[in-house]
């Protein structure tokens, strides 16, 4: 299986990319739009080759893009590299949005980790006298993508929230607007910038994916001090390690 990893940044992306260990050294891909592609080919495991007695070793080739903050920019790189694969007849079997986000208090602090369980525009519709309005409730496309059940594996594995993350065009700022989020989205115990444009990109191509989240800041009142991004990619790094054979297993 071939497997997308989008983040937003460069150092999302190494990460991830150091987290995935027993990968073979990346080989840097161009994509058209200027876009680096990082490509991980797993080597078989020495010795296991042609032994009846191992199980048959998988190849899981994982490719990494630091593709831009926001919706759009995720979008248009995670396009791009699923548009090359499939030209190139190595079409990808799951695309994973990852990066660190903003977690709902009390259910995810800085340091833990979530797994989507619906990947959710937050924040794309209209504004009415009477509240927001989603855009599928405008008539248009969809507010949610539902994950690959990969998911909840990924989150046992993970010891991860599996629930559902926001995706914004503007990070979260005041208590009133996290408490706006809140009241319309209950159960959602994260927010981040980039997951639906993934989502929309791999759903065009009817490739699955996964958005797993490492939290670096509480969503509610800019408090800039109270960031954690070094522990936050820390706990993106781990997490990817324990994904790894979540992966492998993927049918
Ligand atoms: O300036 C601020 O107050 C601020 C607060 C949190 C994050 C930012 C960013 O510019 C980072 C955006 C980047 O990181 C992800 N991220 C991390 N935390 C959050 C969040 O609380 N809400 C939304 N996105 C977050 C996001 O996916 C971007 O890739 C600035």
């Amino acid at each position: 299986m071939r497997v997308l990893v989008v983040t937003a940044v460069a150092a999302e992306a190494d990460s991830v990319a150091a987290g995935l260990t027993g990968l073979a050294d990346p080989v840097p891909r161009a994509l058209p739009g200027g876009y680096a592609l990082s490509h991980h080919p797993v080597p078989v495991p020495a010795g296991s080759a042609g032994d009846p007695s191992c199980p048959a070793p998988r190849l899981l080739a994982v490719d990494v893009l630091a593709a831009g903050v926001g919706p759009a920019a995720a979008a248009a790189g995670t396009a791009a590299a699923l548009t090359v694969g499939t030209l190139a007849g190595e079409p990808y079997g799951l695309v994973v949005s990852a990066g660190i986000g903003g977690g709902f208090q009390p259910y995810a602090p800085v340091g833990s980790l979530v797994v989507s369980d619906a990947i959710v525009a937050a924040d794309l519709g209209a504004e009415t006298p009477d509240g927001f309005l989603p855009v599928d409730e405008l008539g248009f496309g969809r507010a949610v993508h539902v994950p690959s059940p990969l998911s909840a594996r990924a989150a046992e594995a993970l010891n991860a929230l599996h629930a559902p993350v926001l995706t914004v065009s503007t990070v979260t700022g005041s208590a009133a607007r996290a408490a706006a989020l809140t009241a319309r989205h209950p159960r959602a115990a994260a927010e981040a910038m980039e997951g639906f444009g993934v989502a929309e990109a791999a759903g065009a191509h009817g490739v699955p994916v996964l958005e797993l989240r490492a939290i670096s800041n509480p969503v509610g009142p800019r408090d800039r001090a109270a960031w954690r991004i070094g522990e936050a990619l820390d706990a993106l790094r781990n997490a990817c390690r324990q994904l790894l054979p979540v992966l492998e297993e993927a049918p």
